[in-house]
């Protein structure tokens, strides 16, 4: 199980399993501990000076003059989990993510890949980390203006020096996966921002790396588009299994794409957890008041709605399974007009009716333990 930094909070696991890393799946792919990263001057005595640890950001600038833009972060990346680094402008999260193939210098922590320590790689693993394993998707596309859709997308490959037929076929197929069949000989300045940023995509996925880093990467694009694009991650995760790391300061994407989301502030990870257990549990006050505005019944399921089934219930009603969202299950109950249950392997683990699936819409939250037995 991930662990986040001291002081932060993890809500427990009760509420649902993460989207597709399923329990039996967690292979780490990045271990995170103790992570630093600090800016100003004598930046590594920071993290061993107790006396700043409980400063403010803005007492450990005025003290010290320095930036602690990742904080005593702890956290673990599954394989094959989209897991979110969320947070408001300035929180750390770009320095995190760059930080995982240290495209920027941690000041102190450990830092694996597959187990492999990352802060002890020579340049050339490095480099073949950040060419091979971990490709990063920018918001600036960074694509070459001269060279077609198809050769931007080859570019990744050519410099690995993979054969031209290869590269050409590979990039060819993944111009098929990210939509963008019939434009293959056109240039990006020719192509929408949108399609821009499929290329983007397409490049980062030709060279097959275990994991995608993207930073922000929809965050130019107008919201409709930004949405198909968001479509386009989740499902090519689905496709796929690929794990990826995604940046972003907008809460509705994060709940969209996310299997779990590490929500910063200042540098840490205030909770780490499901989009369920981030809306339904905030760890404090900030969070509260970060997920205040979510339709909870889109995001939580009836896991947290349903209390225990009373004599005669658990054998009638519609069944649904426990990762069924509240506003599903509205219309299942609305429809038969009765209780409906909550069933995991055939058995009933409780009953949702009309009282319950109305107690989580308007936030007068019973705890899920309630009805654990
Ligand atoms: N090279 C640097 N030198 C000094 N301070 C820096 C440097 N890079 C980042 N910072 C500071 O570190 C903090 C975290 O910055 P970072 O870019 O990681 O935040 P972010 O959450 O990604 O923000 P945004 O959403 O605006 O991109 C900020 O206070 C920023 O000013």
């Amino acid at each position: 199980m991930a662990t986040t930094s001291a002081g932060a909070s993890e809500t427990p696991k009760s509420a649902s399993a993460p989207r597709s890393a399923s329990s039996a799946a967690r292979e780490v792919v990045f271990s995170v501990r103790h992570l630093w990263k600090v800016f100003g001057p004598k930046a590594d005595r920071i993290p061993e000076d107790t006396s700043v640890a409980g400063l403010s950001a803005q007492e450990l600038r005025e003290k010290t003059g320095c930036t602690a833009a990742v904080r005593d972060v702890s956290f673990d990346v599954h394989k094959g989990e989209v897991f979110v680094v969320m947070g408001l402008s300035g929180s750390g999260k770009s320095t995190l993510v760059r930080c995982l193939t240290r495209l920027i210098e941690p000041t102190s922590g450990g830092l694996e890949m597959d187990g492999e320590d990352v802060r002890a790689m020579d340049r050339s693993s490095l480099r073949e980390l950040r060419r091979r394993r971990a490709s990063m998707v920018f918001q600036h596309f960074g694509l070459l203006p001269h060279r077609t859709v198809v050769d931007n997308v080859a570019y990744g490959l050519e410099i690995q020096g993979v054969s031209k037929a290869e590269r050409r076929e590979r990039a060819t197929e993944m111009v098929e996966k990210v939509g963008l069949a019939g434009l293959e000989k056109r240039r990006p300045g020719q192509l929408s921002g949108g399609q821009q940023q499929r290329v983007g995509l397409a490049r980062a996925l030709a060279v097959d790396p275990e994991v995608l880093l993207f930073d922000e990467p929809f965050s130019a694009l107008d919201p409709l588009i930004r949405r198909d694009m968001q479509e386009e991650v989740v499902r090519l995760h689905r496709e796929e299994g690929r794990t990826m790391v995604f940046i972003t300061h907008d809460l509705a994407e994060a709940l969209r794409v996310g299997d779990r989301i590490a929500l910063m502030r200042d540098g840490e990870i205030v909770q780490l957890g499901t989009p369920e257990e981030i809306v339904g549990s905030p760890a404090d006050d900030y969070v509260r008041d970060f997920v205040r505005d979510v339709p909870r019944e889109q995001v939580l399921t009836v896991r947290r709605a349903m209390r225990p089934a009373e004599d005669g219930e658990s054998d009638q009603g519609p069944a649904l399974t426990p990762d069924t969202l509240i506003s599903d299950a509205i219309e299942a109950v609305a429809r038969c007009g009765g209780a409906a249950r909550v069933v995991d392997e055939g058995r009933c683990l409780g009953i949702v009716d009309h009282a319950c699936l109305l107690n989580v819409v308007a936030r007068v939250d019973h705890r899920p333990e309630e009805v654990a037995a």
